[in-house]
């Protein structure tokens, strides 16, 4: 659905030269929540505001389904947008209209009937639980509402995907909860491509299909979102998940214990069975669970634990738990 292929962006100040995007290449397929993370500066609202050529790039191509929007004329590039629709983290809102009036903007701008106007707004309204405040200001509303008229008029001319710039940063967490569960539904029952860019990796934990991790205006990793939390590979990717965890990476060698140890990750309904005491069991080995957590990634629920094996044949306790589809990393 969007292909970015060896997008790089420079910019110019009295500084120098600065490089945000370094020959970028990236796929998001059609109906995908894809995550953008790094840290401040790593370049991702510069990469997503590439994607509906709010920044232009030096070299490279992006296409949207399968047109190049790095190659469009002024004419066709708003039309192109129309299938763009985006979100910021301070909502961007037209202060002096209504509600109404904000989501009917981009309908009005695009020169449709009156009461096709009306009409689609009404329906946005009510679809995200805005009715009431059709005829109030956004300085009457929540931080939590202001987004859902931000969503509203992103939705408003039908887009086939969502861009979202820091969309839940300004909000507190129950509110966060909030949105992302509605970004999630638009995306399951409209078919939303969503591109969604965020410095906190519980914003991705909770609604990406798959992540991208970029520093320095490079993607240093990519996958699935469960392969990427649950076995990350790269520096920046670890520490910004230790982060999000409140900084508690397990360390080996404050653990006064002897014995083998081990990370296991469960996935899928395994997460539940009693799969490590029946193992522990059938090869005779004993094992202190050394630090552990169960959750969801998407939905899908996993554990990971660190544990020790001591006390009998901890090589026969790993095979069987590979076996049994657990996967087994060394801990160092
Ligand atoms: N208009 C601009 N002019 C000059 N430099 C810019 C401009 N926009 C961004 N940059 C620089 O490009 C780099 C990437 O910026 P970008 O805003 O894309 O990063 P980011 O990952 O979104 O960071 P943050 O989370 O802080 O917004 C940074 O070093 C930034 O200072």
């Amino acid at each position: 659905m969007i292909r970015l292929e060896g997008v790089t962006k420079r910019y110019r100040s009295a500084a120098g030269e600065r490089v945000a995007l370094d020959a970028i290449d990236l796929t998001v397929g059609r109906g995908q929540v894809f995550g953008v993370v790094g840290r401040s500066g790593a370049g991702k609202s510069t990469l997503v505001r590439t994607i509906n050529r709010l920044e232009t790039p030096n070299a490279g191509k992006v296409f949207v389904g399968d047109q190049e929007i790095t190659a469009l004329k002024p004419a066709a590039l708003r039309a192109a947008r129309r299938r763009i629709g985006m979100i910021f983290q301070h909502f961007n809102l037209l202060n002096a209209k209504t509600i109404e009036e904000n989501v009917a903007f981009p309908l009005r701008l695009e020169g449709r009937p009156d009461v096709e106007v009306r009409a689609r707004t009404t329906e946005l309204l009510a679809r995200l639980g805005l009715a009431e405040h059709a005829k109030k200001h956004p300085a009457q509303l929540s931080g939590g509402q202001k987004q859902r008229v931000g969503i509203a008029r992103a939705l408003a001319c039908g887009p086939e995907v969502l861009l979202c710039d820091e969309a839940t940063s300004a909000l507190d967490p129950e509110t966060t909860d909030e949105i992302l569960s509605l970004l999630d539904e638009l995306n399951r029952e409209l078919g939303l491509t969503i591109v969604l860019i965020t410095h906190q990796m519980e914003v991705v934990r909770r609604v990406c299909d798959r992540v991208a991790v970029l520093k320095d205006g490079r993607v240093v990793e990519e996958g699935a979102t469960a392969d990427v939390f649950l076995h990350p590979k790269s520096p920046v990717t670890r520490s910004m998940l230790a982060e999000g965890e409140g900084g508690e990476s397990f360390d080996a060698s404050i653990v006064p214990v002897g014995g083998r140890l081990a990370k296991l990750t469960f996935r899928g309904t395994a997460t539940y069975e009693p799969e490590l005491s029946r193992v522990a069991r059938s090869v005779g080995v004993d094992y202190s669970i050394l630090s552990g957590r169960i959750s969801r990634i998407r939905g899908e629920p996993y554990g990971q634990m660190v544990v020790a094996f001591t006390g009998g044949d901890a090589e026969a306790a790993v095979a069987r738990l590979s076996e049994r589809g657990v996967v087994v990393e060394a801990v160092s």
